[in-house]
């Protein structure tokens, strides 16, 4: 069964009202690209996800970069899965490594988040990776494992129709060291394999694994012809007008 490519960008906490109409009004609400070959989500700080929801042609999917894991109440400074709904974005963002690093998330907060966000409706990148001690001590399975059990305990196996597993070796976030197609590629087939033995073959063979750590227009098309390489989930390059070449490196597998 073929996987449609999925390429996200993840603006993390940058962006303005000026970027939303350089960045999606202009380039990529005039970029055009066929939505039977790839799918394209853009993931702007919270505050501009109405902007971006309203600014964007309808073949943009919008994500938040996170949610709460209650509908409401006294939790001051999150975001409730009916604040998405009402605005129309239909996917988040979770277990980012930034949030697990800087904010303390653990693995079954996130798995719990997931199942929560899914069972709201919404639909699911959801981030595992290994930082670079783990990956010099043989441990980059052993960490991405881990990561994942927390989600697949937390799920039904309908429930993975609606999940995006992002792999981000920490190491290679943000720091314009890439992984290399091969190292990528060595990691989605073992993450693979674990949902074929873990959750299900078909949901092995359904679920799309984005790679994210550098991505950029230059490396993006031999990474995008690993066979286990689904997507990317792209940071800094997806601030500029060069995520429109990684949404083409993409589109380019599936013709
Ligand atoms: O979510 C995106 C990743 O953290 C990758 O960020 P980067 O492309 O800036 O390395």
């Amino acid at each position: 069964m073929a996987r449609k490519f999925i390429v996200g960008g993840n603006w993390k906490m940058n962006g303005s009202k000026a970027l939303i109409k350089s960045l999606v009004q202009e380039t990529l609400n005039g970029a055009s690209w066929d939505t039977s070959k790839i799918e394209v989500v853009v993931s702007p700080p919270a505050v501009y996800l109405d902007a971006v929801r309203q600014a964007a042609k309808p073949e943009i999917g919008v994500s938040a970069q996170n949610i709460y894991s209650e509908r409401s109440g006294a939790y001051t400074g999150e975001i409730s899965v009916d604040f998405l709904k009402e605005l129309g974005v239909e996917w988040t963002i979770l277990g980012h490594s930034e949030r697990r690093e800087y904010f303390k998330e653990a693995d079954e907060f996130v798995g719990k988040k997931t199942a929560f966000a899914i069972s709201n409706g919404l639909k699911v990148i959801a981030c595992i990776g290994e930082k670079l001690h783990e990956r010099e001590a043989d441990q980059t399975t052993a960490v991405c494992f881990r990561q994942l059990k927390a989600i697949a305990d937390a799920l039904t196996p309908q429930q993975w129709a609606s999940v995006v597993i992002a792999y981000e070796p920490v190491w290679a976030i943000g720091t314009g060291k890439v992984a290399t197609p091969e190292q990528a590629q060595e990691v989605h087939h073992a993450i693979r394999g674990w949902l074929a033995e873990n959750v299900s073959a078909e949901v092995a063979e359904a679920t799309r694994i984005q790679y994210g750590g550098s991505v950029n227009e230059k490396n993006c098309v031999e990474l995008a012809k690993k066979p286990d390489i689904d997507g990317f989930l792209v940071g800094g390059a997806s601030l500029k007008p060069e995520f429109v070449k990684i949404i083409v490196a993409g589109e380019a597998k599936s013709a």
